[in-house]
């Protein structure tokens, strides 16, 4: 299996504090990971460093094979997919569903005059009918629900056919049915074979769907626990993220935290 992330060292800086603090990571092909951590822990600061976004103070980044500052960013944005707020919010609010998934394909954020290939708006079509959205389609993106605009988002991401999707907190802000429809769709997603690589920031063990295989723990800037779901996401580890007890309860294929009673 070869890396599609492999971080060594690396460390972010900003007015000489470490956002990120020597982190030495990697994701193989195939693998589906969780990032979990406090608010502030630099979550997404790694994502911004997947997505090639943002480099390294220190250290070395190698994004699909490779080196981020010796490769043309533009070249390799396109095999990258992202779904998060920063991406919804430089998205046109009165361009329809459609054509919010279509205009990935031409790597660009508004739409032109142009005619697009008829094999792009059936890829479209087919990416939000997976994603429950086909009732959607001529709906303005500036008039979605929470829900429906995050899975407008990863139908986007996926338009481009990446061979890593990064998705930052695909369910926040969404109410129970949302989260549980959400978890179902990442679900098939992440357990189908030919779907990218995925890498998932998350604030709740909740929201981790079935088929997500691997959970990196970050605190601080620090890593503090990656590896295996099954070996990592332990009470113990998540409590030390935290910063407090938590039991953390693994029922059929999804996971549950709860606060201990502080004794
Ligand atoms: N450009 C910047 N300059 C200075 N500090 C920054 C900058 N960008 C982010 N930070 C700080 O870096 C830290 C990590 O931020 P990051 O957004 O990566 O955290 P996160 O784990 O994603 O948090 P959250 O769960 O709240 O979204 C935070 O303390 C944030 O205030």
């Amino acid at each position: 299996m070869s890396d599609v992330l492999e971080l060594v060292d690396v460390s972010v800086v900003r007015d000489g504090r470490a956002l990120v603090d020597d982190v030495s990571w990697s994701v193989k092909e195939g693998e589906r990971w969780v990032i979990l951590g406090p608010n502030g822990a630099g979550k997404t600061t790694l994502l911004n460093i997947a997505s090639s976004y943002l480099f390294p103070s220190t250290g070395s980044a190698r994004i699909l094979g490779e080196q981020l500052g010796k490769v043309d960013v533009f070249e390799l944005r396109p095999r990258i997919g992202m779904a998060g707020v920063a991406m919804a919010d430089k998205l046109p609010k009165r361009q329809t569903v459609l054509e919010t998934v279509l205009t990935a394909a031409y790597g660009m954020t508004a739409t032109w005059q142009e005619q697009y290939d008829a094999v792009d708006e059936d890829r479209a079509r087919a990416f939000l009918d997976r994603l429950g959205m086909t009732d959607f389609l001529d709906r303005k993106f500036g008039t979605l629900s929470e829900g429906e605009r995050k899975r407008t988002l990863i139908a986007r991401a996926m338009m481009t056919d990446p061979e890593l999707l990064l998705l930052d907190e695909p369910a926040a802000g969404l109410d129970l049915g949302g989260r549980e429809d959400l978890v179902r769709r990442l679900g098939r997603l992440a357990r189908d074979p030919y779907a990218p690589s995925m890498v998932m920031v998350t604030h709740h063990v909740e929201e981790i769907a079935p088929g997500f295989t691997h959970v990196l723990m970050i605190r601080q800037g620090k890593v503090l626990a990656a590896g295996p779901m099954e070996t990592e996401l332990t009470s113990r580890n998540l409590s030390l993220c935290f910063g407090l007890p938590l039991l953390v309860e693994h029922r059929g294929d999804r996971y549950t935290a709860t606060g201990l009673p502080l004794g």
